[in-house]
């Protein structure tokens, strides 16, 4: 496990210490391990620049990712092909790429749940998704299917729009019975995703999702519900509602998505009015960067360094510098707000947004594992008085998240190729500083 974020302060992990008993911490002989775990539709993505009138030609809305029958599927892929318009053929799904970035940034283990063809030609779409996964990605309880898994036509305007048109295949196949009881409790979180509720009759996604919410609401184990998009949550919000206040600990949304579950458009208030379900909110919003949002007890909470921010929670980043709590292991629990602009702004150039997101949130995953890790190998640290589940502060966290989701603006892929870097330049480490 590589400690998260870049850190400055001897507060935070001191990995390069001398100190013996930390370095043990530094080899891997002998400590414990975590890992977390995530559930998808296994797919990879075509990525095209198209124009409105393609879009109309095939009857696709723009913006909306949606199932396309087979009709329109090979229509598609005949025109994409004979015109030559494909530029990459990749490893996608939002949790796929979520579980793959955060082995990348761990340097550590997630498992990956879902469906793969049994049988594999090389140069197929299955060879091509495992051969674009981590290496630190389990795939071992990949349940096999007799056929193909899916294929997520996306689709980019001029304007960076993406219109995702999803070729199901077998990818909504994974059975009940395929979720390990003990592989889910034992997970430092559970990972899924609004998409895994879209179904139809004789698909058993939604309920093999909900069969491992199930575990891991029993068992304590956190679930990390990540919105995918507004389209599906506009469809029912009282659902979608109700559904996270019952089952999920931490959301992930962007504004649109934020907007479409809570009914606000600020992204603040989005958050805020989510922490009445969940103990923590991180919504995403484009060039304005990323909000988060968490509870800490009275007694733990920590004033911000930074200047307090207007808003429409005044001063709304008082508490920044505190580490997220669960709000039911809070005596006096208040809410904790942090907003933190992109890293260095932006990228001169954006190459590609496609997954921006789910980066920012494979940040997230790695404090909240790092907090579990540490807590497993020094649980005796004065760091574990408090029972907190993240590693950081929220402060910190959302930096580390913008930074990770720069890293995806700046390649043509929604999956990391490499880690971030050990050590920043000079002018980045003032983003660190501020
Ligand atoms: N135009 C931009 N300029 C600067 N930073 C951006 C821009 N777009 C995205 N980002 C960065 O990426 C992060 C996530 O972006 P965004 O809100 O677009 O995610 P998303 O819509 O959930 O993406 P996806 O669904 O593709 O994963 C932002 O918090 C910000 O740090
Ligand atoms: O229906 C879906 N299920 C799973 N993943 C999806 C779906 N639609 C789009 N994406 C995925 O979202 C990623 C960017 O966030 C893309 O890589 C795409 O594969």
């Amino acid at each position: 496990m590589k400690f998260p974020g870049r850190r400055r302060h001897k507060h935070y992990f001191p990995v390069e210490d001398k100190d013996p008993l930390i370095n043990q911490l530094g080899s891997d002989s002998g400590l414990k391990h975590s890992y977390i775990c995530g559930i998808d539709q296994i797919v990879v993505d075509i990525e095209a620049k198209v124009d409105q009138a393609f879009l109309d030609e095939f009857g696709l809305q723009r913006g909306m990712s949606q199932v396309i029958e087979s009709d329109i599927t090979n229509a598609l892929y005949e025109r994409l092909k004979r015109d030559n318009m494909i530029d990459y053929e990749f490893a996608g799904g939002t949790i796929g790429n979520t579980m793959h970035n955060y082995s990348v940034l761990a340097d550590d283990r997630s498992v990956l749940l879902g469906v793969m063809s049994e049988n594999i030609k090389v140069g197929s779409y299955a060879y091509k998704f495992l051969c674009n996964t981590s290496s630190r990605v389990d795939l071992n309880h990949l349940q096999p299917v007799d056929g193909p898994i899916g294929r997520c036509f996306t689709l980019i305007d001029d304007s960076g729009e993406r219109t995702f048109a999803i070729s199901a295949g077998l990818m909504n196949h994974l059975r009940p019975e395929s979720i390990s009881q003990s592989l889910i409790e034992n997970a430092s979180a559970l990972v899924i995703s609004a998409y895994l509720m879209r179904t139809t009759a004789n698909e058993t996604m939604t309920q093999a999702t909900l069969q491992a919410v199930h575990y891991a609401n029993q068992a304590g184990v956190p679930v990390v519900l990540t919105l995918g998009t507004k389209f599906l949550i506009e469809q029912d919000p009282q659902w979608w509602a109700e559904f996270v206040e019952k089952h999920v600990d931490i959301l992930a949304m962007n504004e649109e998505e934020g907007e479409a579950i809570t009914g606000f458009n600020d992204p603040l208030l989005a958050a805020d009015k989510a922490l009445d379900w969940v103990d923590l909110v991180i919504c995403t919003a484009g060039p304005r960067g990323l909000f988060m949002a968490g509870y800490v007890d009275d007694r733990f909470k920590r004033e911000t360094e930074y200047p307090l921010l207007p808003g429409a929670i005044a001063e709304f980043n008082r508490y920044e510098f505190s580490r997220g709590m669960r709000k039911a292991d809070c005596k006096n629990p208040i809410r904790a707000y942090s907003h933190t602009a992109p890293y260095m702004g932006g990228p001169d150039t954006i190459k590609n947004t496609n997954g921006a997101g789910d980066c920012a949130l494979a940040a997230v995953l790695h404090d909240l594992s790092a907090n579990e890790y540490h807590k497993l190998n020094v649980p005796n640290s004065a760091k574990h008085e408090q029972q907190a589940i993240t590693y950081s502060s929220l402060a910190q966290i959302s930096k580390y998240a913008n930074r990770a989701s720069y890293e995806v603006l700046v390649q043509h892929s929604p999956r990391l190729s490499r880690g971030l870097p050990e050590r920043e330049d000079s002018l980045e480490q003032s983003y660190w500083d501020k």
